[in-house]
């Protein structure tokens, strides 16, 4: 039996991964939970998942809970913090919203975890700093579930990256991806928010719009593969259905497909190198009957290009990227600024990153709290 620790119970990632650990009650248990706010959700989990743990970020949150199931629940970082490395955690599931999905991933590879790592923000934020760490501790076992890490993760099934001839992600293409450049600047939150193919969170619902979304995947491939930037590419494939490919330098191109849903990637993410059923959709690929590819258009989304120069710059450029466009991303989601705000706003803080010798876990952290301070000071 696992003990599982999932942090952000309560989004989109949070509800599929419950959905997988009760199709195997005999293999996972959830042992500790962690949300932000909504702990009347996590309370409702705790009644039907006998979970012994429980972290609340917000600490009003944090007392309503213990209130409700007269136990006692951790609060801030240092709560997700603990629960990530508690010597009962078996495989901590990062399903955090953002960067605040840094720290705890951390304290979880130090504590020598297997991570099913969600929050590709960690990445992105520092990227340096973890690989740094999971060399250090050699038994922390990081498997992603972004589903086109997920895919590469799968195709690539542990072959040397000197096979690797180049890294192809899929990418929607998300709901503007016929609209002319000249109407984004009409674009409204509810268009923004709907997406083609997943239902997730707001924040990446948002990311997947402005296309940084594959940006930040950019990275986040960089990192877990190490991969150069050179050899990572992303295809616009609007149906979903193939999650990435990987090009092996003998000539072939190997992809995996299945249906969209989470807990397929999920599943893999907690149970590699085994293959245990699943209750999910199969593809029809007579039904579907065609899948199609194009270019992604680097002009129409500059988010996707900013991405791309912050990775190759690299130093604190993709953590300032990353804290910008966070807060920016909200102030959109609160109706504050316009969709075209974002990639301008982004631009001009990125131009700002400072040049850094030493990329360590302190200069990141006050990289990223400069950058919030200067996005945030971009909204009227
Ligand atoms: N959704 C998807 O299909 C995919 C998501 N991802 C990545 O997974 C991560 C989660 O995405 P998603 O599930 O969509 O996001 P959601 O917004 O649906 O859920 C976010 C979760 O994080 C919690 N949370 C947010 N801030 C804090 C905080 N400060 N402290 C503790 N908990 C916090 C929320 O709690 P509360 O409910 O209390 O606010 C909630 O449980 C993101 O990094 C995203 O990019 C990657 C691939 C696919
Ligand atoms: C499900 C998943 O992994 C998301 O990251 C998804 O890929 C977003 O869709 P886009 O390809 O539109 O960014
Ligand atoms: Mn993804």
């Amino acid at each position: 039996m696992k003990n599982v620790a999932l942090l952000g119970a309560t989004g989109s990632i949070g509800t599929s991964t419950i959905g997988v650990l009760k199709q195997h009650p005999e293999r996972f248990k959830l042992y500790a939970v962690a949300a932000n706010r909504n702990w009347k959700q996590v309370a409702q989990i705790a009644r039907e998942m006998d979970v012994e743990r429980f972290c609340m970020f917000e600490p009003e949150a944090a007392k309503a809970l213990s209130k409700e199931l007269g136990k006692p629940v951790l609060t801030g970082m240092d709560g997700l913090c603990e629960l990530a490395s508690d010597p009962k955690t078996d495989i901590v599931l990062n399903s955090l919203m953002g960067s605040v999905g840094c720290l705890p991933t951390l304290s979880a590879i130090r504590a020598s975890k297997h991570i099913a790592l969600a929050n590709k923000e960690t990445l992105v934020m520092a990227g340096e700093v973890i690989t740094a760490a999971l060399k250090a501790n050699p038994k922390a076992y990081l498997t992603p579930v972004d589903s086109e890490h997920n895919a590469i993760f799968q195709c690539l099934a542990d072959r040397p990256k000197e096979e690797v001839e180049e890294l192809q992600i899929t990418a929607s293409g998300g709901p503007f991806r016929e609209w002319p450049i000249e109407k984004f600047k009409d674009i409204r939150l509810e268009d923004a928010l709907n997406h083609p193919v997943w239902s997730m969170g707001k924040k990446i619902t948002i990311d997947s719009a402005s296309m940084m979304n594959k940006g930040l995947e950019i990275i986040e491939a960089h990192f877990l593969f190490d991969i150069p930037y050179e050899q990572i590419k992303v295809v616009v494939h609007p149906q979903s259905r193939v999650h990435s490919l990987v090009q092996f330098r003998d000539g072939s191109l190997i992809a995996q497909l299945g249906a969209p849903d989470m807990k397929i990637p999920i599943q893999c993410a907690m149970t590699w190198p085994e293959r245990i059923p699943l209750e999910t959709d199969r593809l029809d690929l007579a039904e579907l009957g065609k899948l199609t590819f194009f270019k992604p258009d680097f002009e129409k989304f500059r988010c996707l290009a900013l991405a791309m120069e912050c990775g190759k710059k690299g130093g604190l450029y993709t953590a300032t990227m990353n804290a910008a466009n966070e807060v920016l991303v909200n102030a959109f989601l609160e109706k504050k600024i316009g969709f075209m705000d974002i990639p301008n706003g982004v631009e001009k803080i990125v131009e700002k990153t400072p040049t850094v010798v030493n990329l360590d876990l302190e200069t990141i952290l006050a990289a990223d709290a400069e950058a919030r301070k200067l996005a945030a000071e971009l909204i009227p």
